[in-house]
């Protein structure tokens, strides 16, 4: 496969180079990938900061049409991406074809936002000249995107969290240039991605620095990226350790910028009383299903379940180890986060507080081994290490003496993408107490469902405080994404001549607008 990267839409090549690893082997794929230079990482940026003025003004059916023509460009090359991504990321065929499909949707979604308006934010307070003691001047505020954005692909959704993913869907669709620097784990898909978009920027008629796709091994293109003046935002999804050191990096520019970082989550599920006697053993079943989906690679796995030590919660125990049991090793994403998980397994196997409870087959070393877990309320709330993600197909259940004790475990855990309840009508009274702990806590409150699975949608929140993000106030996949790119800007007495269309009194956009006398 042709292993070069791509500024401003021009295929790139350099000296340096290294290969994709097919994750069920842990062997090197055949190709060779160029390593982004340093001096074409600053052709990457200088060409997104001199696409910035078209495109952040471009007409919003123009951007619309964009994001529907990278869709549709996926979907042409969606047998070679889907195929490349399988070797690569060890998935399988049918997950991939539903994320390359949420991937499209995605795109699709934010061109259909784009064409509504509301992003714009358009709000007009009309002059007041005769108002006394002062006249009111005439202003008109709206959102304008923030700049060029840098995006780091995951390793666990080489699609959809990816170089078309989410990050870059909703900047793209606020007006923002794109800059990914490509997960180490996929580059050939990476690549075929980024020939989708850069094949679209062409056909749209677009700056070619609309978008440029960086790859490397390592860490110094995507620091280099963070820091370069250009930059304006960064998306990024994976680990906590990832995401703090591209937070330093933006934070020490002499210009900071804002990092959006999704990092790590444990996700806690709750079985409250009722619920857990009506059906113990569905639960069982159904909480081993999703913390072992595709090895349990999901920021929404759910890694920790709380629940009242007695027969019910024996019942629900009873089921889920007979079913994690069955569970085979699963191929994981990379040889290093196979390991990852294996030295998480490890630290919590050893420490005193913690039993194993079930075991599947152990794993290899590129294969993951499902494991379940148990410890006490008191020694959870004793040792904060046992709050720490562990990325796998993996849970530890936390048996809890009475039910205020659920409130004390949730009051001790720190942010979360998601918080999930099991609940009957009796358990409300107890459920409705417990609400204002995870409304503090998480992004997403579900009752009577698994966290892992994300609908993309405009209310979804997939964000939360720290560390399952580097910001509370946002979320990375859905509507509200777009908000991210976006900053306010008032204009005070401009001529109706000069204004941008969006604020014209004409309106020729048509815009949704909050108008004020
Ligand atoms: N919560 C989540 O959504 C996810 C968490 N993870 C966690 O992350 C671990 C490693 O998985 P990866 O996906 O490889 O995440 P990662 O954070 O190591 O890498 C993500 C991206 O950031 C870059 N990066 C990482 N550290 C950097 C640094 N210090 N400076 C500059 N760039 C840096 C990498 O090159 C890659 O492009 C997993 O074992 C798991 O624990 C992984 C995927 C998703
Ligand atoms: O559960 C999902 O669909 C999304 C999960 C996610 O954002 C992640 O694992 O990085």
């Amino acid at each position: 496969m042709d292993g070069s990267y791509l500024i401003g839409g021009q295929r790139r090549t350099s000296a340096q180079t290294f290969q994709g690893i097919e994750a069920a082997t842990g062997q090197a794929l055949p190709g060779d990938f160029a390593v982004t230079t340093p001096e074409d990482l600053a052709l990457a940026c200088t060409l997104a900061e001199q696409a910035f003025d078209h495109f952040r003004e471009t007409a919003p059916e123009t951007r619309a049409t964009f994001l529907e023509t990278i869709a549709t460009a996926l979907e042409k090359r969606s047998e070679a991406i889907v195929a490349r991504a399988m070797l690569e990321s060890g998935l399988p065929q049918g997950r991939l074809n539903g994320e390359l499909g949420r991937t499209t949707g995605q795109l699709r979604l934010f061109a259909s936002v784009v064409r509504e308006g509301d992003w714009a934010g358009v709000v007009i307070d009309k002059a007041l000249p005769e108002r006394a003691p002062l006249p009111r001047p005439d202003l008109r505020s709206r959102q304008i995107p923030v700049g060029p954005v840098a995006v780091f692909g995951a390793s666990n959704f080489p699609l959809a969290f990816s170089v078309a993913g989410g990050d870059t869907a909703s900047a793209l669709a606020a007006g923002c240039p794109v800059v990914v620097k490509a997960h180490p784990a996929h580059p050939g898909t990476s690549l075929l991605v980024g020939q989708a978009i850069a094949e679209a920027v062409e056909q749209c008629s677009l700056p070619s620095g609309t978008f440029s796709l960086i790859q490397e091994p390592g860490y110094a293109m995507g620091s280099a990226l963070v820091a370069h003046p250009a930059i304006k935002a960064v998306g990024f999804t994976g680990s906590r350790s990832g995401g703090l050191a591209l937070m330093a990096v933006a934070a020490a520019r002499a210009e900071p910028i804002p990092v959006y970082a999704e990092m790590s989550s444990i996700n806690p599920v709750v079985l409250l009383p009722a619920a857990l006697a009506a059906r113990a053993p569905e639960l069982g079943r159904a909480y081993v299903a999703s913390l072992s989906l595709f090895a349990g690679q999901f920021c929404t796995n759910p890694g920790i379940l709380i629940a009242q030590t007695g027969p019910d919660l024996d019942r629900f125990l009873a089921a889920a180890c007979e079913a994690l049991n069955a569970v085979p090793p699963q191929v994981m994403l990379t040889p290093g986060i196979a390991s990852a998980y294996d030295r998480g397994i490890a630290s919590l196997t050893e420490n005193e507080g913690v039993q194993v409870l079930a075991a599947g087959a152990d794993g290899t070393a590129t294969c993951g081994g499902a494991r379940l877990l148990v410890t006490d309320g008191n020694d959870f709330l004793a040792d904060p290490s046992l709050t720490h993600e562990v990325f796998g197909p993996s849970s530890l259940i936390v048996r809890v003496r009475d039910t205020a004790q659920i409130a004390q475990i949730l009051e001790s855990l720190q942010g979360q993408l998601t918080a999930t309840l099991h609940l009957d009508e009796a358990d409300y009274p107890l459920a409705a107490s417990l609400l204002p702990i995870l409304e503090r806590k998480a992004g997403r409150i579900l009752a009577n469902g698994w966290p892992t699975g994300v609908e993309v949608s405009r209310s979804m929140v997939h964000g939360g405080p720290f560390p399952a993000t580097s910001d509370p106030r946002t979320t990375s996949v859905g509507a509200m994404a777009i908000h991210r790119f976006l900053r306010p800007v008032c204009y005070q007495a401009i001529p109706d001549a000069i204004l941008p269309p969006a604020l014209k009194a004409s309106n020729p956009q048509n815009l949704p607008r909050r108008e004020f006398d």
